[in-house]
C-alpha cells in the first residue's frame, strides 16, 4: 500500500508540470520536487509490493477479465511484466530474455523464453481489479489461447509494430472474433529502427479486416522513441525523464503547446482530427453532440465525451483503439493499462445467454486444469453467477457429480493467495475438484440446476418452438483441434510404466491437446500432439516433473484416410456366446437411419463411429466420408454390442471395397528472410514439395507466404537457422488436409511396411 502512494505520488507531481529538467524554464524546481519524490520511493521499494489481499471482491463493474494474445514474441509477457510493476506487484522488471519472469514461471519457458501456459495474474489499476492472462504466442499451444478466451471479457492484442500482423495474429484474432471479445490494439516494439505506425495501421486493416481507431502517435522513432501524444487528451506523454532505474515509471504528460515542434503539432492536429470524424462517423450519440453544440468547434469536444464514444465504439466491435510504446524500454503501459480499464468491459457488460437461468445461485466454467504435486488438481474457474465460497460442495453438470472445494484461492502466477469467496466476474483458483476438467459447467448444486432448468423451461413454453435439451444448462466447452504429431514413448524400465501412466494421465489433464492412446497392435503407448514443439515439451516435462526419463520413438505426421469412390455391401455376424444366439445383418449404402429404433440407431452409430477411427489404409482416422446404412435386421435375442461389432465388421468391408487414400496435413508457411537469404530459401523449399504462393516485402525483409506438406517440415527450424545464419523467423499453421499423389502414397506405406 505504501509503494502504491508513493508511485501515485511521484506520477502526480509530474502530471500537469509544464516543465522539466530538460524542457522547462523553472528546471531547477522541478528537478529538487523529482529527486525528492525519487529519494522517497527508494526509500520504500525494498518491501513494499502491493499483496492482493487488500481488496477481494470488488464491484463487478470494476473488473476487467482481459487476455493478452499475439503472434509469438511480440512482446505480450515483457508487457504483463510492465504492468504488473507499475501497478505496484512485482518489485523488480522481469525480463524474459534473463528468464526472470512472474508469468513464464515454468522452468522451460524461462529457459526458452516463450511462455507455453497460459498464466493469469491478478492486480489491481487505480481502483480496478484486472485478471489478466498472458497467452502463448507459439501456434502449437493455440489451445491454450482458446481456452483463455472463452472466458475473457477483453482483449489487448500486441504487435511488433516492425512487422504489422503476423500468422498467428490472424489467428488468435479470428478466435476473439468467435468469441465477440472487444479489443484493444498495443503497437509494441517502437523503439525497433523498422517499427511503422502507418504499415501496421495499414495491415490490421487489411489482413484483420478490422477499423484501427488511433489514440496515440509516437514521438520519435526507433532509438529516438521517446514518448507519445494522447490524442484524446491533446497532451505529450514524455518518458525521457531521467530517472536513476530508468524503469519508466516516471513519466511527464503535459498539454501540447506552442512550445512543441510545428510538425508535432500539426501531426497531432490532423490526426486527433481524423479521430473526432471517425468516432462521429461510428457512434450517433456522438455524431449528435459534435453536429450540435461543438458544430463551429469539433476540436472543444470534451475528453470524456470522446473517450465515452470510443468505448462504446469498441464494445459494439465497431473499431479497435490503437496505442503503441515500447515495453521493453519502458514507454507506453501506463496509458495501456489507462485503456484497458476505460474501454474494455465489466463483466456485466457481456451477455451470456445461460446465465439468466441461474439468477443468483452460483455459474462457473471450469477453463483451465494444473496438476500440482502436493494440492492435487488445480481448477480455474471463471465464475459467471453467484459466489463461491471455500470449504463447500459444488456440482459438475457435465460429470453429474457433487464435489468439495477445499480452499479457495487468487491466482498470482505461480503464485496463490487464500480468500473465503469470491463473487461473479471473478477468476478463481480452486483446490479439491478431482473429477473437474476443462470445459466443465460449475453450479452450487444439483438442486439448483434443477432450478435453473424449470426457470429454462418455462421460458420456452412461453417461447413456444425454442430449442430445449440438457446443452442449455451447460456454458459451451473449448474446441480442442486434432493433433497433427505422434510418435511412441516408453519409459526406461516396465517398472516405471505405471508411474508414467499417472504422468501422462496428469499431464492430459492439464493439456486437452495432448492425446495418448495405446497401439493395438504393438501395446505400446503413443503420444500425439499439436506440433515439434508440444511433444518436445511434454518430454521434458515428464522427466522434469515426474522424473522419468523416457524414449520418444521417430516422430510421425498423423495421416488421415478417405475413399476413392462409393461403395456398399452387406454382412452378417452369427455368433453364440454362452448359451445366446446372437444373428445381425447389415447393409450399409441407403439411409433408412429414421426407422430404427433408438437403441440400435446408438449401436449402428457406434459402430460407424468406431470404424472412422481407424481406417484400413493404416489405421489412421477416416474423414470426408459418409455412410448411410441400407438394412438392419437382428435375431431376438441379439445383443446391442453383436449390432455395433456387425456393423464395425461390415464399414471395414466396405471402406476397402471403396479403396482407400492417404490424406496429408498441409501447411500455410510464413517466413519472414533478408533479401540475401530469399533464395537460399527458396531452393530448400522447391525440395521439400513446398507451392510459394507470395513474396512482399516487407521494410529490409522479404515475407515470403507457401504450403508444404507438414512431413517435409520435420526439424526445419534447425535447417533454417543454418541457411540463414538466424537471420530468418518462421510460422507454421495447418491449413487443410490433402490427398496424396499415388507415388508419394506408397512412399509413405512402404515406409510404414518396414520396406523404405
Ligand atoms: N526492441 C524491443 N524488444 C522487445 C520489446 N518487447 C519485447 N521485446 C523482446 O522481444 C522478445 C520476445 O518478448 P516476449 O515478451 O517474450 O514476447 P511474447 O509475445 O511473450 O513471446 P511468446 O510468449 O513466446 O509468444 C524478447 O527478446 C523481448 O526482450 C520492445 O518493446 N522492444
Amino acid at each position: 500500500m505504501l509503494l502504491r502512494s508513493a508511485v501515485t505520488n511521484t506520477w502526480r507531481s509530474f502530471n500537469g508540470i509544464s516543465g522539466c529538467t530538460h524542457c522547462s524554464k523553472n528546471g531547477a524546481q522541478t528537478w529538487c520536487r523529482w529527486r525528492l519524490q525519487w529519494k522517497r520511493n527508494y526509500r520504500l521499494l525494498p518491501d513494499d509490493v502491493k499483496s492482493v489481499r487488500s481488496v477481494v471482491n470488488p464491484d463487478i463493474s470494476r473488473i476487467r477479465n482481459i487476455g493478452i494474445m499475439a503472434h509469438i514474441d511480440a512482446g505480450k509477457t515483457t508487457t504483463t511484466e510492465r504492468m504488473l510493476y507499475y501497478s505496484g506487484y512485482t518489485r523488480a522488471l522481469g525480463d524474459v530474455d534473463d528468464g526472470d519472469t512472474v508469468t513464464d514461471f515454468m522452468a522451460q519457458e524461462r529457459e526458452r523464453g516463450i511462455t507455453i501456459q497460459s498464466a493469469a495474474v491478478t492486480f489491481d489499476w487505480k481502483e480496478h481489479r484486472i485478471n489478466l492472462i498472458d497467452t502463448p504466442g507459439h501456434v502449437d499451444f493455440t489451445v491454450e489461447v482458446e481456452r483463455a478466451l472463452r472466458v475473457l471479457d477483453g482483449a489487448v492484442a500486441v504487435f511488433d509494430a516492425s512487422a504489422g500482423v503476423e500468422a498467428q495474429t490472424l489467428t488468435v484474432w479470428r478466435q476473439a472474433d468467435k468469441h465477440c471479445i472487444p479489443r484493444l490494439c498495443f503497437l509494441n516494439k517502437m523503439d525497433k529502427p523498422g517499427a511503422s505506425l502507418p504499415y501496421s495501421i495499414a495491415s490490421i486493416k487489411k489482413k484483420l479486416k478490422a477499423n484501427p481507431v488511433l489514440l496515440q502517435i509516437p514521438i520519435g522513432s526507433g532509438k529516438g522513441f521517446t514518448g507519445l501524444v494522447d490524442l484524446i487528451t491533446n497532451e505529450r506523454v514524455m518518458w525521457n525523464v531521467k530517472s536513476p532505474s530508468e524503469d519508466g515509471r516516471v513519466f511527464e504528460k503535459t498539454p501540447l503547446s506552442s512550445s512543441d515542434s510545428a510538425e508535432l503539432l500539426s501531426e497531432a492536429k490532423e490526426a486527433r482530427g481524423c479521430l473526432i470524424e471517425q468516432v462521429a462517423d461510428l457512434d450517433d450519440e456522438f455524431a449528435e453532440l459534435l453536429l450540435g453544440e461543438f458544430s463551429e468547434n469539433f476540436d472543444a469536444v470534451p475528453c470524456e465525451e470522446l473517450r465515452a464514444a470510443v468505448r462504446r465504439v469498441t464494445l459494439a466491435h465497431k473499431g479497435v483503439p490503437v496505442l503503441c510504446g515500447s515495453a521493453l524500454k519502458n514507454k507506453g503501459v501506463q496509458p495501456l493499462l489507462d485503456a484497458i480499464t476505460a474501454y474494455l468491459p465489466a463483466p456485466n457488460e457481456r451477455h451470456l445467454d445461460l446465465v439468466r437461468w441461474y439468477k443468483d445461485d452460483l455459474c462457473a466454467l471450469a477453463f483451465k486444469v494444473l496438476h500440482d504435486k502436493q494440492r492435487g488438481p488445480l481448477v480455474f474457474l471463471r465464475i459467471y453467477s453467484g459466489t463461491m465460497k471455500a470449504q463447500s460442495a459444488v456440482h459438475n453438470i457435465n460429470r453429474n457429480a457433487t464435489e468439495r472445494m477445499s480452499r479457495l484461492l487468487l491466482p498470482f502466477a505461480d503464485q496463490h493467495v487464500e480468500i473465503p469467496s469470491l463473487t461473479a466476474g471473478n477468476i478463481a483458483l480452486t483446490v479439491g475438484l478431482k473429477q473437474t476438467v476443462t470445459g466443465d459447467t460449475i453450479v452450487s448444486s444439483k438442486s439448483s440446476a434443477a432450478a435453473a432448468e424449470r426457470r429454462a423451461l418455462k421460458e420456452d413454453e412461453r417461447r413456444r418452438g425454442t430449442e430445449g435439451g440438457e446443452g442449455r444448462l451447460v456454458l459451451a466447452g473449448v474446441e480442442i483441434p486434432e493433433p497433427v504429431f505422434f510418435c511412441t514413448i516408453e519409459p526406461p524400465t516396465l517398472a516405471k510404466q505405471a508411474d508414467l501412466e499417472h504422468a501422462l494421465t496428469c499431464l492430459q489433464r492439464e493439456d486437452p491437446s495432448l492425446k495418448v492412446r495405446t497401439d493395438t497392435d504393438s501395446g505400446q503407448t503413443i503420444l500425439c500432439g499439436m506440433g515439434e514443439l508440444h511433444i518436445e515439451i511434454i518430454h521434458d516435462r515428464i522427466r522434469r516433473e515426474y522424473n522419468i526419463e523416457t524414449h520418444l520413438g521417430p516422430l510421425q505426421v498423423a495421416y488421415r484416410e478417405t475413399v476413392l469412390r462409393p461403395a456398399s455391401t452387406t454382412d452378417t455376424l452369427d455368433r453364440t456366446l454362452g448359451d445366446r444366439r446372437h444373428v445381425v445383418t447389415v447393409g450399409l449404402a441407403e439411409s433408412v437411419e429414421e426407422q430404427l429404433p433408438p437403441d440400435v440407431k446408438v449401436a449402428v452409430e457406434n459402430g460407424i463411429q468406431s470404424s472412422y477411427l481407424q481406417g484400413p489404409l493404416l489405421g489412421y482416422p477416416v474423414q470426408a466420408v459418409s455412410t448411410t446404412v441400407e438394412s438392419v435386421s437382428i435375431q431376438s435375442g441379439t445383443s446391442m454390442a453383436m449390432v455395433s461389432a456387425c456393423v464395425s465388421r461390415c464399414m471395414l468391408k466396405v471402406l476397402r471395397q471403396a479403396g482407400c487414400q492417404l490424406l496429408e496435413p498441409l501447411m500455410s508457411l510464413e517466413i519472414t528472410v533478408g533479401e540475401e537469404q530469399l533464395s537460399a530459401v527458396l531452393g530448400d523449399l522447391a525440395q521439400r514439395r513446398g507451392a510459394i504462393h507470395d513474396i512482399q516485402g516487407r521494410h529490409d525483409n522479404k515475407l515470403l507466404l507457401a504450403s508444404v506438406p507438414l512431413a517435409e517440415m520435420m526439424g526445419y527450424s534447425t535447417v533454417l537457422r543454418t541457411l540463414t545464419s538466424g537471420n530468418a523467423t518462421f510460422s507454421l499453421q495447418l491449413a487443410s488436409y490433402e490427398a496424396m499423389s499415388p507415388q508419394e502414397q506408397s512412399v509413405v506405406l512402404n515406409k510404414m511396411a518396414g520396406l523404405a
